[in-house]
Order: structure tokens, then sequence, then C-alpha cells
């Protein structure tokens, strides 16, 4: 399937769920090994998210060594898991778990290791399954955007969806 990130002309109603977080607090892990949120991920980004007002939410990452992709700067597919992981999060503020569908990034300015991502993610629409979601990042001594995304997540049954991954799943939260 081909597709691009462009936004229903109309936005199906939301609502901000009720057992969602409250704005500045975190979403809950939703599973210990998830890559980019798991604190027991090996070599994982551990990225927490955090509810925002309305259906935003932000999250921060520090940029370690590890991540290093060009001499000094990031690697560019940490930086799209990174907005994978704070995108893949944010439709929880409208209680719709999903899988990320489309994902798209622009790399505005080369991010240094030692750095860290402000990470800012806001609901856009949702039509039928699918979620729009958009992400900002900055660094903090800017205001100025070092990356951009845009996703079409998928609006999922969880049980369903990882039925045959059962055992793996086991550890899920959500
Ligand atoms: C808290 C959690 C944080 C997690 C952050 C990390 C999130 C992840 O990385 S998830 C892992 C990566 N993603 C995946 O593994 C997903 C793999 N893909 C799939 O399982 C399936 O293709 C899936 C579920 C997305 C869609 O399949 P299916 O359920 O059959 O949907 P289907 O009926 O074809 O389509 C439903 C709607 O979605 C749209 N759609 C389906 N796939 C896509 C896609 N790739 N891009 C855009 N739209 C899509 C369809 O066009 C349709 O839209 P419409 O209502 O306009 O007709």
């Amino acid at each position: 399937m081909s597709t691009n990130f462009s936004l229903p002309d109309v936005s199906d109603p939301m609502e901000r769920h009720p057992k969602a977080p409250a704005p500045g607090d975190p979403f809950r892990l939703h599973h210990d090994l998830c890559h980019g949120c798991g604190v027991n991920a090996p070599g994982g980004l551990h990225v927490t998210v955090y509810a925002g007002e309305g259906f935003t939410t932000t999250a921060e990452m520090k940029v370690e060594e590890w991540m290093l992709g060009g001499p000094g700067v990031i690697h560019g597919g940490v930086l799209t898991a990174a907005f994978d992981e704070v995108l893949g999060t944010t439709p929880l503020i409208i209680g719709v778990p999903v899988v990320t569908g489309h994902l798209e990034v622009d790399f505005l300015k080369p991010i240094p290791i030692g750095s860290t991502l402000h990470f800012e993610a806001e609901v856009a629409a949702k039509e039928r399954r699918k979620v729009f979601v958009r992400a900002v990042a900055r660094l903090d001594d800017s205001d100025e955007p070092v990356a951009t995304a845009s996703a079409i997540f998928i609006e999922i049954d969880l049980r369903k969806h990882y039925a045959k991954y059962y055992d793996s799943a086991s550890q899920s939260r959500l």
C-alpha cells in the first residue's frame, strides 16, 4: 500500500479519554522491553511520553553516544524510532491503541550527540480507524525545529492483533 500523510477534510469527533493521564503526567510503560519506552530494553531509547493539554503530548530524549550516525550527530533511524514512540503513544490521549501504518520524517538540522531533544506531538485528526499525528523536535537552546514528523496510525484490537505473539505480549500493560 502506498500512502501519504494527508489530513482528512473533516475529522471524526475526538474526546480526551477520561483515563488519559492528566497534563504533565506520564503514560504508563506499555511493555518493559519496548525499544521506545521499556526500562529493561537493552539498547532502548527509554523515552517517557507525558500528556499535555487537549490532544497533545511531550517527551524528551538525551542524545547519547551510541545513537551516533554521522560524526558527532544522531543517526536518522534512531531519531525516526524516537518519533515513532512519541507519535505512537499520543493516540492514547483519546484512548485509541494503534500501530504505525505510515511515518514521515523531515530532518531539518543536524542533532548533536550530547544534546537533549524536546518533542511536542498532537493528534490532528481521526478518520474511522486512522489516527493522524504530528510532532516537532527542538533542541533545548532554541525554539527552531530540528525535525518534524507526521504519521498515520491504525487503530487495532490489541488482543486480536497480537494474538499470534501472545507469549511475548504477556508483559504488555496495554
Ligand atoms: C504505546 C504504544 C507506542 C508504540 C509506538 C510504536 C508503534 C509501532 O512501531 S507499531 C509496529 C509497526 N507497525 C506494524 O507492525 C503494523 C503492521 N501492519 C499491520 O499490522 C496492518 O497493515 C494494519 C493493522 C496497520 C492495517 O491492517 P488492517 O487492520 O487490515 O487495516 P485495513 O482494513 O487494511 O485498513 C484500515 C484503514 O487503515 C488504512 N491503512 C492501512 N494500512 C495503512 C498504511 N500503511 N498507511 C496508511 N493507511 C493505512 C486503510 O486505508 C484503511 O483506511 P480507510 O478507513 O480510509 O479505508
